[in-house]
């Protein structure tokens, strides 16, 4: 069966860290790489950073600006000068491609969404490789991805594919950052993301001069993927070959193994297409039941209520400490929610003045994260 590959790489691969110029060798083993993939009969998107960066070689600027205006200014000189480079690499090796440019609230509306994974699916069917990046320029700060490991885990998801290659400056995921801790033990193969906890793996700070997240949204965009079924690597950028040999069963990188049961698709857009706007506390015994014993979540188990969000708006699901168990979808407003809190399903007609729905959150609305 055809198997689909998304690689998604990083400024730090795709640029001289010194000058901030555009690694050509790396760029075109890339597009000969991918080309080959799909003569071989692969699906490849690719997914590139680099806007930014490629802006500020282009105009000059020796650090990545942090104001917004000036950043979104940048990346549209740069997101043009990338796509010129990679269209002429691929059209030498006579393979096409498409720019794609996506900002969270493109997966935010469902009907949206759907016609996302639509456009893929008619490229990856007309053999082009797409060639994803945040549209940087439009994208306002509360629906922004923030960073494509984010977004590339997340296109994984939608086209479901096999396997999501990180390419990045480091060879593989250490036990800590081997910048500033030397002796960090390489770490192979991650069969389960909850191991990581236990391994206590060090993630260090924002990533290099130019990357943006570091090895923090590598580790949860490999959640995100190895949730949906995705076999998800995260390897040295400046060896794209090493795609094929890790496809020909090659141990290069960490490798994160797919969730056996993968989460379905609709759940997948609850959990990570649509954006949380508010938080729920839950006590010890909603809290277990929801993760253990796949219930509905009930008023009587909410012990507060953060966020102003309406009916069918996305929340997480936390234990009374605030972390994360499960994100959903709200069958009442935070209004009638903070009225209801605490109370018994059977006390909410007299409380709100009209019948409400059963569950807070219904099961099949709720995806443990
Ligand atoms: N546990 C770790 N293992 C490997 N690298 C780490 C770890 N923690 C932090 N890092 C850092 O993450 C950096 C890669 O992230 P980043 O600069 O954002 O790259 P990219 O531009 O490829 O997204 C590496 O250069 C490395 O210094
Ligand atoms: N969209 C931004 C990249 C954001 C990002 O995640 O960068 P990186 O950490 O280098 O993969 C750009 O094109 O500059």
């Amino acid at each position: 069966m055809t198997q689909t590959i998304v690689v998604k790489i990083g400024t730090s691969s795709l640029t001289q860290p010194e000058t901030g110029q555009l690694a050509l060798s790396t760029i075109a083993t890339l597009a000969e790489t991918l080309s080959d993939l799909r003569r071989q009969n692969y699906r490849a998107i690719l997914v590139s950073s680099g806007a930014v960066g490629v802006g500020c070689a282009r105009l000059g600027l020796t650090e990545r600006p942090k104001a917004i205006a000036l950043k979104q200014a940048v990346a549209a000189v740069g997101q043009g000068r990338l796509m010129r480079v990679y269209d002429d690499l691929f059209t030498t090796l006579q393979q096409p491609i498409a720019q794609v440019l996506l900002t969270r609230s493109d997966l935010v509306q469902r009907s949206r969404y759907l016609n996302v994974y639509n456009t893929f699916r008619e490229l990856l069917e007309l053999g082009v490789i797409p060639v994803v990046n945040e549209n940087d320029t439009v994208a306002v700060e509360e629906l922004k991805f923030g960073d494509n490991d984010t977004l590339s885990a997340l296109v994984a998801s939608l086209v479901e594919a096999n396997w999501l290659f990180l390419l990045t400056d480091v060879d593989r995921l250490y036990s800590a950052d081997p910048r500033s801790v030397p002796d960090a033990q390489p770490i192979s193969l991650v069969s389960n993301i909850n191991e990581l906890a236990k391994l206590q793996v060090q993630t260090g700070g924002q990533g290099s001069q130019w990357g943006t997240g570091g090895m923090v949204t590598k580790i949860s965009a490999a959640r995100i993927a190895t949730a949906a079924g995705v076999r998800t690597v995260i390897t040295q950028g400046r060896q794209p070959r090493n795609i094929e040999k890790i496809l020909q069963g090659e141990s290069f990188g960490t490798h994160f193994e797919a969730h056996p049961e993968p989460t379905s698709a609709r759940k997948r857009w609850i959990a990570y297409g649509l954006v949380p706007l508010g938080k729920l506390y839950l006590d010890e015994g909603a809290a277990i039941a929801i993760s253990t014993s796949g219930k509905s979540l009930l008023a009587a188990g909410i012990l507060a209520v953060e966020g102003e969000f309406d009916t069918q708006e996305a929340v997480l699901l936390c234990d009374k400490n605030g972390h994360e168990i499960a994100r959903g979808l709200v069958n009442y407003t935070s209004g009638e929610l903070q009225k209801i809190c605490g109370r018994r399903s059977s006390e909410i007609p007299t409380i709100l003045g009209y019948v409400g729905a059963e569950t807070v959150v219904h099961r099949d609305n709720l995806v443990l994260t």
